[in-house]
């Protein structure tokens, strides 16, 4: 059978990585609208109605108008913004979160695509929280690198035109970035985690890593317990990975960089009992299009990994 998929915003980052994805695959017909179009909400608002799947690849404003402008209660849609993440009526659209959660999202009519941070940091720490091995109150950071196509076309540009964009920026130095709120709610967690993220001088990757002091969590678990804890949660996932650590010595932000999945992996000093806990992915594979197209997948019946790179 074959689906309308209408991309609203399918001229920016996310939008083109998702037509790319969606290329040559004969379930979905992909249409898009083009130069004054694209923005006119009359235009926005005959094709939103008109798709069986929405996919709004714009800023978290435009993505609820655009919710706004939808009328045939038959359309589904897929949010990649932050706009719904933490909102009623939406389901979070991370499959591999929670048992339930594929099945969920295969029955959803709103799906929310979670932010390529918390993409990291929540594979990293919900198997913890979910079998005790970290308290729900536990007062967690996470350091992360992204590629500076995460920050969409203007940061693009910014690092493109070369004479003012730096090789490393960290930012989000409020401490109150706007993922946070989907960190903590879906981490389950006490309180927010404390969330340095920064920008680096490549395109794409991101390198998401969250320090455990092991010998100080009540339970005082081992490296092994850790990667044993995400072995089981992400056991039949075609698209998160355990790596065995022991060999490495260093990692980097390119690691999954051009592909849809994303690596896990515990580091760390047994005499010390202090652990780095590194997830690698791509912002805009399993970060973004990955995760929008694992979405469709499951929302149309097919298997989650259909024409994504593994
Ligand atoms: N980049 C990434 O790694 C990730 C991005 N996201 C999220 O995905 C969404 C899209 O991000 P990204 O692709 O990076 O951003 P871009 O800035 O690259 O693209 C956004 C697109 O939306 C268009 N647009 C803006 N306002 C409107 C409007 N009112 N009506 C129709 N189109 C509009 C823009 O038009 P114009 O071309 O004219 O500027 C642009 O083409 C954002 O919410 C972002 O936060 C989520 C995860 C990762
Ligand atoms: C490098 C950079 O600027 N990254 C973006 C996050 C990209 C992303 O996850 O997109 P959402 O906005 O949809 O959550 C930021 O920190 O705001």
């Amino acid at each position: 059978m074959m689906r309308s998929v209408f991309i609203d915003g399918g001229a920016g980052t996310t939008g083109l990585e998702i037509r790319e994805r969606l290329e040559g695959r004969p379930e979905f017909h992909v249409t898009t609208l083009e130069g004054d179009a694209r923005k006119d909400a009359a235009a926005r608002a005959e094709a939103l109605d008109a798709a069986d799947f929405v996919i709004l690849c714009l800023p978290d404003d435009a993505a609820r108008e655009a919710v706004e402008l939808i009328r045939n209660p038959a359309v589904r849609i897929i949010d990649a913004s932050s706009a719904h993440r933490v909102a009623d009526g939406w389901t979070y659209g991370f499959p591999e979160l929670e048992p339930v959660q594929a099945a969920a999202i295969a029955e959803a009519a709103r799906v929310s695509n979670p932010g390529c941070y918390p993409t990291g940091f929540l594979a990293l720490v919900r198997p913890l929280v979910r079998t005790g091995l970290v308290p729900h109150d536990w007062p967690l950071s996470v350091n992360a690198v992204s590629g500076y196509s995460g920050g969409g076309k203007a940061m693009i540009a910014e690092f493109e035109a070369g004479a003012t964009a730096t090789a490393h920026r960290a930012y989000g130095l409020s401490l109150s970035h706007k993922h946070l709120p989907e960190m903590q709610r879906h981490a389950r967690i006490a309180h927010p985690p404390i969330f340095q993220p920064a920008v680096a001088r490549t395109y794409r990757g991101m390198l998401v890593e969250v320090p455990l002091p092991l010998h100080a969590l009540p339970r005082k678990p081992s490296l092994a317990a850790i990667e044993a804890a995400w072995r089981e949660a992400y056991r039949d996932q075609p698209l998160v990975r355990v790596a065995a650590s022991e060999e490495a010595t260093s990692v980097e932000i390119e690691a999954d960089a051009g592909t849809d999945r994303m690596t896990l992996r515990a580091f760390g000093n047994a005499e010390t009992g202090q652990a780095r806990l590194i997830a690698t992915l791509d912002n805009l594979g399993k970060g973004a299009a990955g995760a929008a197209v694992q979405n469709l997948n499951l929302m149309a019946g097919l298997d989650q990994a259909a024409g994504l790179r593994v």
